[in-house]
């Protein structure tokens, strides 16, 4: 069987276009048929193909929206992502609660799926309607995190700042938009497909009237790959694997102290098993980089291209032992991969959750591809997480091949544990004198 086929659930009924195909071509033609035959085999299909819907056996996956920590920051990344930032309109506390209620509420359906509501057609549809009538779960997560200017007078929220959560500030390379930056709430939607992020998106708009507005919202996505094929990191639109060193997220002694905020440490106690959440919007010159030897883009970054590997092993799992090199004969000393760990017992403080997507929003006005990385990265230190590793890399090579142009910094509210819970209860809980109604 051919490498696409294997994609599908076996045991699933053949959909009717698939039927028709393995009817048409009988199945032991396909199966002795090579790898470089299934586009033809593809196209062959009826002309009623051109607009049925391309067919998918991942719609039905499932996040559970309810824990201890929101998921989105160490679940898998899917193929499609999107961060959309808000401006908070409500005008009180109580507002503000009903803002995080609806939320809570909005997102556990949409991850859940379901029927689209119904209501009287003299009525405005409660659902765009975009998925149809029945709802799919397809991977979806939306992760809430709050921006420093929501912890201002208009909610009593200013003593219950987290520690380090300030307004982004610009580094050295950045020429920040101010349209693409900042926000009071931030929204991260990850799916299988943008078209469920776009119906998460406009449901949660649809539901929020008055309480808060759009600022700028980003789109990304994540190349796929056959689910047979041994685990490798997705490539990003230089061309290079990005992720390869990323900390492990499965390893919950690591993410509680790289990733998650801890009820003992110096944050606000309504803080802990949230997370500081970065946003940066990084323009790459692709047409530049696509003019740049290989090995200058190797040497820029520290790692083959094709493999992934560091310069003294095989494979991109490899570490690359920098104290044998410490001129940096083997690994430049300004490599990307060297300036952001420099793999000592000191980086070990710095380290990272990575979790980024590319983009691509059309051409800009001089006719260059507008396409980058919508880099997002999680940590329970903000300062000692990206602040110092973005500082680190000021004035690298990549430089002349990136340009930040937008983003954030945001924390990601503690998970909310049940049905009666919701996003920022601890937050509202402990702050002022008109506390949240209890969950
Ligand atoms: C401040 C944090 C970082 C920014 C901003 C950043 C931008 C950026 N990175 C790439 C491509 C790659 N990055 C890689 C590794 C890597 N990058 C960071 C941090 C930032 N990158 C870290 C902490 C690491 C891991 C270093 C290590 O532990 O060895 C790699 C190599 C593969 C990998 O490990 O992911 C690539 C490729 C781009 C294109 C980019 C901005 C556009
Ligand atoms: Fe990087």
């Amino acid at each position: 069987m051919q490498d696409d086929e294997k994609s599908h659930d076996r045991n699933a009924p053949a959909s009717p276009a698939r039927r028709r195909l393995l009817l048409g071509a009988g199945v032991g033609a396909i199966a002795a048929a090579g790898a470089t035959m299934m586009p033809q085999d593809a196209s062959a299909l009826s002309n009623e193909s051109v607009t049925n819907a391309p067919e998918s056996d991942t719609t039905a996956q499932r996040h559970s929206f309810y824990g201890l920590h929101q998921p989105g920051i160490v679940t898998p990344r899917p193929a499609a992502g999107m961060v959309a930032s808000f401006d908070v309109l409500a005008r009180d506390r109580e507002q503000l609660e009903q803002l995080l209620r609806t939320l809570t509420e909005r997102i556990a359906f949409l991850m859940h799926g379901g029927k689209a509501p119904e209501l009287d057609p003299k009525f405005p549809p409660p659902d765009s309607g975009i998925l149809g009538p029945e709802i799919v779960p397809d991977n979806l997560t939306v992760t809430a995190a709050l921006g420093s200017s929501l912890f201002d007078d208009r909610f009593g929220l200013k003593p219950m700042k987290p520690k380090h959560l300030t307004r982004m500030q610009g580094f050295p390379n950045d020429a920040l938009e101010k349209d693409l930056c900042h926000g009071d709430l931030v929204l991260q939607f990850c799916s299988n497909t943008p078209d469920t992020n776009i119906h998460a998106l406009r449901d949660i708009v649809k539901n929020t009237p008055g309480l808060m507005l759009l600022r700028w919202k980003q789109e990304g996505s994540v190349p796929v790959q056959p689910p047979d094929k041994a685990k490798e990191s997705a490539r990003n639109f230089l061309g290079f694997r990005d992720g390869s060193a990323n900390p492990d997220p499965a390893d919950e002694t690591l993410m509680n102290r790289i990733v998650w905020v801890q009820p003992d440490s110096d944050e606000p106690a309504w803080a802990a098993q949230g997370s500081y959440q970065v946003v940066r919007i990084i323009r790459n010159f692709v047409e530049r980089w696509d003019r740049t030897p290989l090995q200058e883009q190797e040497t820029i970054f520290g790692r083959r291209k094709a493999s992934g590997a560091p310069f003294d092993g095989r494979t991109e799992t490899d570490v690359p032992d920098y104290a044998a090199d410490p001129e940096g004969k083997v690994t430049p000393l300004d490599a990307h991969i060297r300036l952001a760990n420099r793999r000592d017992a000191e980086a070990q403080k710095h380290l990272i959750l990575r979790r980024p997507f590319n983009y691509s929003n059309g051409i800009s006005k001089s006719g260059q591809l507008e396409m980058g990385l919508l880099f997002i990265a999680f940590q329970a230190d903000l300062e000692k997480g990206f602040i110092t590793v973005q500082n680190r890399l000021n004035g690298e090579p990549l430089e002349e091949y990136i340009k930040p142009v937008g983003g954030g910094f945001f924390f990601a509210l503690p998970g909310v544990k049940d049905e009666q819970d919701f996003l920022g209860r601890t937050l509202l809980e402990a702050s002022g004198p008109q506390n949240a109604r209890k969950a």
